[in-house]
C-alpha cells in the first residue's frame, strides 16, 4: 500500500493550550508510528496572544499559510488576561479571522458521554443525564461575532455602543444541510433540535424560517423542532434528553449552549470540536472524501489552571480522533482513540483504569492522562 503522508498544522496557542495540545500531538505521533502506511507530518505555528507578543499579530500570516496549506489544523485555545477586553489587539479577534479566511462555517460539537463512568462525575442527577447523546451544529462564521459593531466613544453617539446580528438566506440553508446530513448517517437518523429566539429577533425569524424550509423541502424524512433559546437553556440541564439528536442553531448561541452542554458529562474539559467548511462526507461511502477542517476543544485557555499540569488534555484528544475520521479519512484510528479515552477513564470494564483529572475530581496529571492513553492506544493500533 502507498504510504498516505498528511500535512497538520499545529497551534497550541495560550493558557492550557500547549499542555493539552502536546498529549494531543502524542496520540498523533502514536498512530503515526503504529503504521508505515501512516506518516502525520506536524508543524508548529504561533497563534494568539503568544503570536502578539512575538509579531504583534494574533494570527501572522506565515500562520495563516500553514493553515490554508494543510490536510488539517489541531488546535489548543488562545487568549488570558495579560491580552484581556481592554487590549487593542486580542487573541480571540485571531480565532474569528481564522474562522473566516478557512470558511468553516460547520462547528461540530458532541456532548456525549466518553465513557458510562462519567455518570457518577455529572452535577446532575444520574437519572437526568443518563443516555443524553446530544450533538450541537452551531454556526461559526457568522452572527454577532461578525457583524457591524461600534465601539463605545466612538462618534455619533459616544455614549452608546452596539453590535448587529447579520444573518443571510444562504447561511441558514448551508449549515441546514450540513446537519440534515449528519442526521441522515445515523439510523434511525437524528431529530433536529432547531434554537433561536424568533419571538423577539428579526435573524431568528429568518433562521426558523429557512431551517423550516429546508428540512421540508431538501430532508423531508427528518424530524425537526423548534425551541426558544431561553427555555431549551433550561430543558438541557432539566431533561436534557429532549434534546438528544442535533441541536441546530447560530454562532452566539451555540457558544453558550455547547459550554452549558459539557455540564451533562461532567467537565468543560471533556469536549472535543471539529469546524468543517462543508459536511463531513460518509466513511462508509465508496464516494468518501476527507474534508481539512479546523479541530479544538470547546474550551478556552483556562488561565485559573494553566502551567500547573493539572489540565483535562481529554477534549482536546478526542478533537484529534475527530481530525483523523474527518479530514484524513483514518476512521478505525480515529474509533481507537476514542476507545482509549473510554478506556483509560473506565473503572469497571476490562482494562479500564478509572482515571481523573482535577476536574472530575481526581489526581491524575494532563502528562499522566497522556502516558495512559497512548499506551492503550498502543496495544488497540496493533490489534
Ligand atoms: N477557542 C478558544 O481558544 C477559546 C478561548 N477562550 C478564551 O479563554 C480565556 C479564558 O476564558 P474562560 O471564560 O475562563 O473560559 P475557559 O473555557 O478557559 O475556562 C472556564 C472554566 O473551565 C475550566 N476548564 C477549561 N478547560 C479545562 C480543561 N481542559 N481542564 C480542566 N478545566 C478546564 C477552567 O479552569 C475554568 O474554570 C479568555 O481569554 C477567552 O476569551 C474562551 C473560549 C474558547
Ligand atoms: C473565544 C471565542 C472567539 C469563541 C469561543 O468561545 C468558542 O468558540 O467557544
Ligand atoms: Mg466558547
Amino acid at each position: 500500500m502507498a504510504q498516505k503522508s498528511f500535512r497538520i498544522t499545529v497551534l497550541p496557542g495560550d493558557g492550557i493550550g500547549p499542555e493539552v495540545v502536546d498529549q494531543a500531538i502524542r496520540v498523533l505521533q502514536t498512530v503515526s508510528d503504529a503504521s508505515q502506511d501512516i506518516d502525520l507530518r506536524l508543524e508548529t505555528h504561533l497563534f494568539g496572544g503568544c503570536a502578539i507578543d512575538a509579531t504583534g499579530e494574533a494570527l501572522p500570516a506565515s500562520t495563516l499559510a500553514a493553515c490554508k496549506e494543510a490536510d488539517a489544523i489541531l488546535m489548543g485555545s488562545i487568549g488570558g488576561p495579560k491580552w484581556g477586553v481592554d487590549s487593542k489587539v486580542r487573541p480571540e479577534q485571531g480565532l474569528l479571522q481564522l474562522r473566516k479566511e478557512l470558511g468553516v462555517y460547520a462547528n461540530i460539537r458532541p456532548a456525549k458521554f466518553a465513557s458510562d463512568s462519567l455518570l457518577e462525575n455529572t452535577p446532575l442527577k444520574s437519572h437526568v443525564a443518563k443516555g443524553v447523546d446530544i450533538i450541537v451544529i452551531r454556526e461559526l462564521i457568522g452572527g454577532i461575532y461578525f457583524g457591524k459593531r461600534k465601539e463605545l466613544g466612538v462618534a455619533p453617539d459616544e455614549d452608546i455602543a452596539w453590535d448587529t446580528m447579520p444573518y443571510s438566506i444562504h447561511e441558514v440553508q448551508r449549515i441546514t444541510r450540513v446537519a440534515a446530513q449528519i442526521a441522515l448517517v445515523a439510523d434511525p437518523p437524528l431529530e433536529i433540535h432547531s434554537i433561536d429566539k424568533a419571538n423577539v429577533l428579526a435573524s431568528s425569524r429568518l433562521w426558523r424560517k429557512v431551517v423550516t424550509e429546508t428540512i421540508q423541502n431538501e430532508f423531508s424524512q427528518l424530524k425537526l423542532d423548534h425551541h426558544l433559546v431561553d427555555s431549551a437553556a433550561m430543558v438541557m440541564v432539566a431533561n436534557p434528553r429532549k434534546l438528544n439528536g442535533i441541536v441546530l442553531t447560530e454562532n452566539l448561541f451555540g457558544d453558550i449552549l455547547s459550554d452549558q452542554s459539557s455540564v451533562i458529562p461532567g467537565s468543560l474539559g471533556l469536549l472535543p470540536s471539529a469546524s468543517l467548511a462543508s459536511a463531513p462526507s460518509v466513511l462508509s461511502s465508496p464516494n468518501f472524501k476527507p474534508v481539512s477542517g479546523l479541530y479544538e476543544p470547546i474550551h478556552g485557555s483556562a488561565p485559573d489552571i494553566a502551567g500547573k499540569d493539572i489540565a483535562n488534555p481529554i477534549g482536546t484528544i478526542l478533537s484529534a480522533a475527530m481530525l483523523l475520521r474527518y479530514s484524513l479519512g483514518l476512521d478505525k484510528q480515529a474509533t481507537d482513540v476514542e476507545t482509549a479515552v473510554r478506556k483509560v477513564l473506565d473503572d469497571t470494564e476490562a482494562g479500564g483504569h478509572g482515571l481523573r483529572t482535577a476536574d472530575l475530581g481526581g489526581k491524575t496529571s494532563t502528562k499522566e492522562m497522556g502516558d495512559k492513553i497512548v499506551e492503550v492506544l498502543q496495544g488497540l493500533l496493533k490489534a
